[in-house]
């Protein structure tokens, strides 16, 4: 069955970001794997291109009006109007509402299915605070509340092609990591951890590895919250009284959970093996590894949504922005991770 190219929503991120000169690279790909939409300020798109010489036209789409082919330079635009002009690494508070905005189409655009997915430039986080959006933690959480879903999953997932072919790589082709908390004070993790928030989030990380990432019977690896997974309760009793208790309980339903490990072990090559998926129990215990794996080749997903959701592996860049120097590796498997996921998911409604 050969299905349209998916259309993706590019929301152009940060504007004194690199996120605008990312997404005009898109419009320069040879062999496009979905029709791309921008959704951003085209005055700021335009000014990019013309700063960094990309030949890139841009085509502001009307209310209504279907996403074209793609097209060698052309770059299609959902336009969202900035609320100042933005210079490249200079923040502005102005701009938050506009970078929401944008999230605000995009999401909107899915959920009408006018878009088949969702795909995230990179945002500042702090300056969407700044500017007085309160518990504002990062798109995850934004479109956790946004879609009305209760729980949503973080995972960061290399790819595998590209990853394979990486000199010195030992490890599994594919390194997929999930958190079990996102974006929370350190000080807050271990309360955070609950027995309800941990069974939803394996619940939901082993659903959507059926389900978007075609694997048959998920083998999920779960680190534990402490140094050596609480060392037998002598260095925490997290791992004794929460995650052991709730692994066990849907082990029984017929889950392959390994752990809870220690994490300094279980992200080496010889215990990855086989594993489907490492469930790590806050930001900065899985991400550094993956990103030390793959920075700039790896794709982050939001599982749990009703709708597709892809980003980057990397942040603002603020000292890069605006100079030509960004790499668009990662969102172009950010964009190839979302068009996969959206072909599965018109498969299995057509089937
Ligand atoms: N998906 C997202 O929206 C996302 C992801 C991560 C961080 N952030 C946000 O970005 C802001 C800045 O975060 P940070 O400074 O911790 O991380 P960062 O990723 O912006 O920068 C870290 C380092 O990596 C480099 N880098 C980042 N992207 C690159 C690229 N595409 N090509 C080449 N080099 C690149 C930067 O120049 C910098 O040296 C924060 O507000 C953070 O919350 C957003
Ligand atoms: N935790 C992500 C990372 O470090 O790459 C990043 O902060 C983005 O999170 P959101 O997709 O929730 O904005």
């Amino acid at each position: 069955m050969r299905l349209p190219a998916p259309v993706l929503a590019v929301t152009s991120g940060e504007p004194a970001g690199i996120g605008p000169e990312l997404t005009l690279q898109l419009a320069l790909e040879k062999a496009p794997s979905a029709r791309i939409v921008a959704v951003g300020d085209p005055a700021l798109l335009g000014e990019r291109a013309e700063r960094l010489g990309l030949d890139v036209e841009l085509h502001a789409l009307a209310p209504g009006e279907p996403v074209p082919a793609a097209r060698l330079g052309v770059l299609p635009v959902w336009p969202v109007a900035l609320r100042e002009p933005s210079r490249p690494g200079e923040l502005a508070v102005a701009n938050a509402g506009y970078v929401l905005e944008t999230l605000d189409v995009a999401i909107a655009a899915c959920r009408e299915r006018q878009a088949d997915a969702m795909v995230t430039a990179p945002l500042h986080k702090g300056v969407i605070l700044d500017a007085g959006h309160a518990g504002f933690r990062g798109h995850t959480e934004y479109l956790r509340d946004a879609c009305g879903a209760d729980e949503v999953v973080m995972m960061l997932a290399s790819d595998s092609a590209l990853h394979a072919g990486q000199p010195g790589w030992q490890g599994n082709a594919a390194l997929r990591v999930a958190l079990a908390t996102t974006h929370l004070p350190l000080r807050e993790v271990a309360d955070a951890i609950t027995a309800t928030s941990l069974e939803r989030i394996l619940r939901i990380l082993h659903a959507d590895l059926v389900r978007w990432f075609g694997v048959t019977a998920p083998r999920i690896a779960v680190c534990g919250l402490n140094p050596h997974a609480g060392e037998g309760g002598h260095l925490g009793r997290e791992e004794i009284e929460v995650i052991a208790p709730c692994l066990e309980r849907l082990r029984h339903e017929g889950f392959a959970l390994d752990g809870p490990l220690p994490a300094d072990t279980l992200f080496t090559p010889r215990h990855l093996v086989g594993v489907d998926a490492v469930l790590a129990m806050y930001h900065d215990q899985g991400l550094p590894v993956l990103k030390y794996a793959g920075f700039g080749r790896a794709a982050n997903v939001t599982l749990g949504l009703p709708i597709i959701r892809t980003s980057v592996d990397h942040g603002t860049a603020l000292d890069l922005a605006g100079r030509g120097l960004a790499d668009a590796g990662s969102l172009r498997v950010a964009v190839a991770l979302a068009a996969e996921m959206a072909r599965r998911g018109s498969i299995a409604a057509a089937s």
